[in-house]
């Protein structure tokens, strides 16, 4: 089988296009008594336009490592620095309150399931996304509409950008967020199993979508798999065992 390079730390972007950077970074929890390592030492890069697949086992620290990059969780250890709007913020440093504002402003997040909410239209998922920093003034307004509509036509979804999300497929509902998710023009899209709710057909379709998408919008894609042929896809690999980086 075929595999996309293991990344190898050396071979980060230069600092002008890297959207995420990871060094020495460790996580642990509590664990009984003691603490369980989660993410052990894991340096890495990702550039703008270019995608990272995160494999491992289950329980490897694929998620804890999507944590920190998604400032859900800040590393015990190490850093991780994201390029934004205003320059390298490091993730280990920042308050809870800028953390939020990140992931409205500079990360796109995509789940397992896509969290959209039932009762509102594709598009209005995508506008609701774009208003939560408050609401904008009229020519805002217009502008959130435009820009829902031309992303729900990139992920081919332009003709029903009018129809409740209870109406979707499964695939089409991701197709849904991931257009969500690069609503507010992030550097950053990490993916947490995208495809795993759905039948291989639909999954292929999201796959491609997500890593054409990456490089398209020129936003960083950290995506989790367990999938080898999802990893082939991407442009680098990353292979965790017991949190810790080991070749593929
Ligand atoms: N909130 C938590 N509290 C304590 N331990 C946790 C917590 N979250 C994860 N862990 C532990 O940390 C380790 C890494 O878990 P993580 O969910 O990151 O792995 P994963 O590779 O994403 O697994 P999976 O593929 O099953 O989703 C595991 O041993 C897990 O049991």
């Amino acid at each position: 089988m075929s595999h996309a390079p293991v990344l190898d730390a050396s071979a980060v972007g230069t600092p002008a296009t890297t959207a995420l950077r990871m060094d020495d970074v460790v996580l642990t929890y509590p664990d009984g008594d003691g603490r369980i390592t989660a993410v052990d030492h894991v340096s890495c890069g990702i550039d703008r336009g270019r995608s990272l697949a995160v494999t491992g086992p289950s329980g490897s620290g694929k998620s804890s490592l999507l944590a920190v990059a998604a400032t859900l969780t800040p590393p015990e250890s190490g850093h991780a620095w994201l390029a934004t709007r205003d320059g390298e913020v490091d993730l280990a440093a920042v308050s809870a309150r800028r953390a939020a504002e990140l992931r409205r402003t500079e990360i796109g997040i995509v789940f397992q399931q896509s969290n959209l909410v039932e009762s509102l239209t594709a598009r209005e998922q995508l506008q609701a996304m774009a208003w939560l920093g408050g609401r904008p003034s009229r020519a805002r307004r217009a502008q959130v509409r435009e820009r829902a509509d031309e992303l729900l036509d990139r992920v081919g979804l332009g003709s029903l950008a009018g129809r409740t999300v209870g109406a979707l497929s499964g695939g089409q509902r991701q197709r849904v967020a991931i257009a969500r998710a690069l609503v507010n023009r992030p550097s950053l899209l990490l993916a947490d199993e995208p495809t795993s709710a759905l039948d291989s057909e639909s999954g292929a379709v999201v796959m491609d979508l997500l890593v054409r998408t990456a490089q398209e919008f020129d936003v960083a894609l950290m995506l989790v798999t367990h999938d080898d042929t999802v990893a082939a896809r991407c442009d680098a690999r990353m292979h965790l065992v017991d949190g810790a980086v080991r070749s593929g």
